[in-house]
């Protein structure tokens, strides 16, 4: 038996998002780190495999190169239905790369029709009249409109999206949703008659998304944040269940590494401080200048992992961002930080860590390769969003791992994440 669905992701900790929501729908979940070389034996025992690409800023053109080869193994993995999951903040620009995947999605599965909603209500992303709000203000009142690579200044969706896409972009909006999954397939039916090939869904709550879930069954392929997983697997007879995110059992030492810039991240970096834990803060200048700061890191993790869990981070406030970006340029300085912090997570697992969350999207994205890891099993979630994941190190060993969204977790999730995980293994 092949799996049930699919799913194509645009980085690293959106994958894990996604695959948590899944898992707690009850579904066996595999995320895969890029599109394995090998055949489709990896997803045997999964009822879903998540391929995770780093595809979200990349050039249009490379991101749709990517997202076929994902659809490919997918399908010959035997997907019933396939899911493209972008940011609950649905990160892009005017030149995509949601629309264009989309598009070549649709064209390669050679359907006429299907929905988007970055949609997310657990974590404050709720759409309403195809405007996207997080928290309490639109998208472009929020965060997100300082954005360095994908600025979000219009919270209309069906102007956002209408700008990536060849395809006229419609609405499903709240007042059919809420009528449930027969009205929302009518409306599906009268888009599809009017010409139009992409419809924003609305959604405000869960249940919102259970009733899309439901309508969108039998669609060849659903685009979304990764609010709408929760209202798919329930199409497949599948109900949520404790086995669906169990791992093996934790151990070794406890660290984080963060290199995440965001609002949340800063507030868990203060919070861990003030905690009065052990913790290193990683300077782009002075790895500029030529020091070894990975290797002062771990000396410093040497001398504290005992005490843990301990902090290697480069987070800062936007302001120091921005001095350190001007004097260094912002790809280079981001690219010195993340091999940094790479190396630093490779000395840490070669010093007994088998407890790792890693805070940031490229910094996981980072971490995650240069660890050698291909694959992660999904486990228990933290806080909405973020999953612990079991990964097997190339030595054979298995590492437990969380990569946090940068503007996912609570203030505490620096600490509070492991005890959690050594509860859910008991
Ligand atoms: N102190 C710093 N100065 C400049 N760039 C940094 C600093 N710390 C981290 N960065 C870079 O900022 C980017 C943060 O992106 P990411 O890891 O996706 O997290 P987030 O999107 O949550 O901020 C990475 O490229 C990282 O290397
Ligand atoms: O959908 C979401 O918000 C997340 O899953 C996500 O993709 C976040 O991206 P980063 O903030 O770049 O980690």
């Amino acid at each position: 038996m092949g799996i049930r669905i699919g799913c194509i992701a645009d980085d690293f900790t959106g994958a894990t998002d996604l695959a948590n929501n899944l898992v707690r729908a009850g579904m066996r979940v595999v995320q895969l780190i890029d599109v394995p070389a090998t055949g489709a034996d990896l997803a045997m025992d999964a009822d879903a495999v998540v391929i995770a690409l780093k595809s979200r800023t990349v050039p249009a053109a490379d991101a749709v190169e990517a997202s076929l080869r994902a659809l490919a193994w997918l399908r010959s993995a035997g997907a019933e239905q396939i899911y493209f999951k972008y940011c609950s903040t649905f990160d892009s620009t005017p030149a995509g790369n949601i629309g264009p995947v989309t598009e070549a999605l649709m064209d390669a599965l050679g359907t006429d029709f299907t929905i988007a909603t970055p949609a997310f209500p657990d974590n404050e992303r709720t759409v309403f009249k195809g405007h996207l709000f997080v928290g309490d203000v639109l998208l472009s009142a929020s965060g997100m409109r300082h954005h360095p690579l994908t600025p979000m200044t219009d919270p209309d969706l069906v102007s956002v999206l209408g700008a990536q896409t060849v395809r006229a972009v419609g609405l499903i909006d709240h007042t059919v949703v809420a009528g449930g999954a027969e009205a929302i397939r009518a409306r599906i039916d009268a888009l599809r008659e009017e010409g139009i090939g992409i419809a924003i869904a609305d959604a405000v709550s869960n249940d919102d998304l259970v009733r899309l879930g439901a309508a969108v069954q039998g669609l060849p392929l659903v685009t979304a944040g990764s609010g709408l997983a929760i209202g798919l697997p329930a199409n497949w007879g599948v109900v949520p269940s404790r086995a669906a995110a169990q791992l093996p059992p934790p151990g070794g030492h406890m660290a984080v590494v963060s290199g995440s810039v965001s609002v949340a991240t800063n507030r868990q970096v203060q919070e861990f401080l003030r905690s009065g834990r052990p913790a290193f803060s990683v300077d782009p200048l002075r790895i500029a200048a030529g020091e070894d700061v990975a290797g002062q890191a771990l000396a410093f993790a040497e001398s504290n992992l005992a005490d843990g869990p301990i902090l290697i981070y480069s987070t800062e406030a936007p302001d120091t961002i921005r001095t350190v970006q001007g004097r260094l340029g912002a790809a280079e300085a981001g690219e010195l930080v993340e091999r940094t912090l790479a190396r630093v997570a490779q000395g840490l697992v070669e010093r007994g860590v088998r407890r790792l969350v890693v805070a940031g999207g490229e910094t996981s994205g980072a971490v995650v390769q240069a660890l050698g890891i291909t694959g992660l099993r999904i486990g228990p979630q933290i806080d909405p969003g973020v999953p612990w994941c079991a990964a097997a190190l190339p030595d054979g060993d298995t590492l437990h791992i969380t990569l946090k969204s940068g503007n996912f977790g609570g203030p505490d999730f620096f600490t509070a994440s492991f005890p959690l995980l050594d509860e859910e293994a008991s």
